[in-house]
């Protein structure tokens, strides 16, 4: 096959999808003094939250513009703080955990610089990195509102190849998961549960997972 063809086969099935990830790190810091030798220590799992954003945005020597990943953090002193990074506007960003680590302390550096009431829109702390004060479940209210349709990551969920995947937001727990409060109110709301493998995953991988099943589809963003 000629590669035009391959192209235009390609084309065909594609349908333009933004794919967005929550996020919920129950442990990790919402201060910028974010001691980048110990980031799953004293950074309560910081480690595991710059994986995630490694693997929702890298590919081999190019970046994945249709995504937009949210993590509320939820650790000492000052929670919840939202992060959102936005795939098409990162600039600089690397995929290694040290440098993601680097911008996140920049963005809670900004966060420690607004009053609370400017806290409450979003707030640019480097290119295509925002930081807001907003809560799990408000940000998940916000996405409803939007239209999207919620898909809660989970092992006991219904298996992926049999779902239907639309205007998608991922949720993910961390280490923790996201708790059983948390998991009520998904479930009240309506989120969707599907599960990507019978066995436990971490969240980063899962979103790599994710990635190849959509990719698969065609599911592609703009
Ligand atoms: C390390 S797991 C969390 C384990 C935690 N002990 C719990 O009980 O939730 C991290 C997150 O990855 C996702 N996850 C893990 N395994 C999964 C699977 N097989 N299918 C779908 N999502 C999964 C879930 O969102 C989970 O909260």
């Amino acid at each position: 096959m000629k590669i035009s063809d391959f192209h235009s086969t390609f084309l065909k099935f594609r349908r333009d999808v933004m794919r967005e990830f929550i996020f919920k790190a129950n442990k990790t810091i919402t201060s910028s003094d974010i001691n980048l030798k110990d980031l799953p220590g004293s950074c309560g799992r910081l480690d595991l939250l710059c994986r995630c954003v490694s693997d929702a945005f890298f590919l081999s020597h190019d970046i994945r513009r249709d995504v937009i990943f949210y993590a509320v953090l939820y650790g000492q002193p000052n929670p919840p703080v939202c992060i959102k990074f936005v795939g098409s506007e990162l600039r600089k960003v690397s995929p290694d955990e040290r440098n993601i680590a680097i911008f996140i302390k920049k963005a809670l550096k900004k966060f420690e610089e607004l009053y609370e009431e400017e806290r409450k829109s979003w707030n640019q702390s480097t290119p295509g990195i925002y930081v807001k004060r907003l809560g799990f479940r408000d940000l998940i209210l916000e996405k409803l509102n939007e239209g999207k349709n919620i898909y809660y990551l989970h092992k006991d969920g219904k298996d992926v190849e049999n779902v239907d995947i639309e205007n998608p937001v991922f949720i993910l727990g961390d280490h923790i998961g996201i708790g059983e409060e948390d998991e009520k109110f998904l479930e009240e709301i309506g989120a969707k549960k599907i599960s990507l493998s019978p066995l436990e995953l971490h969240a980063n991988h899962c979103i790599t997972i994710i990635h190849n099943v959509l990719d698969k589809r065609g599911l592609y963003g703009v």
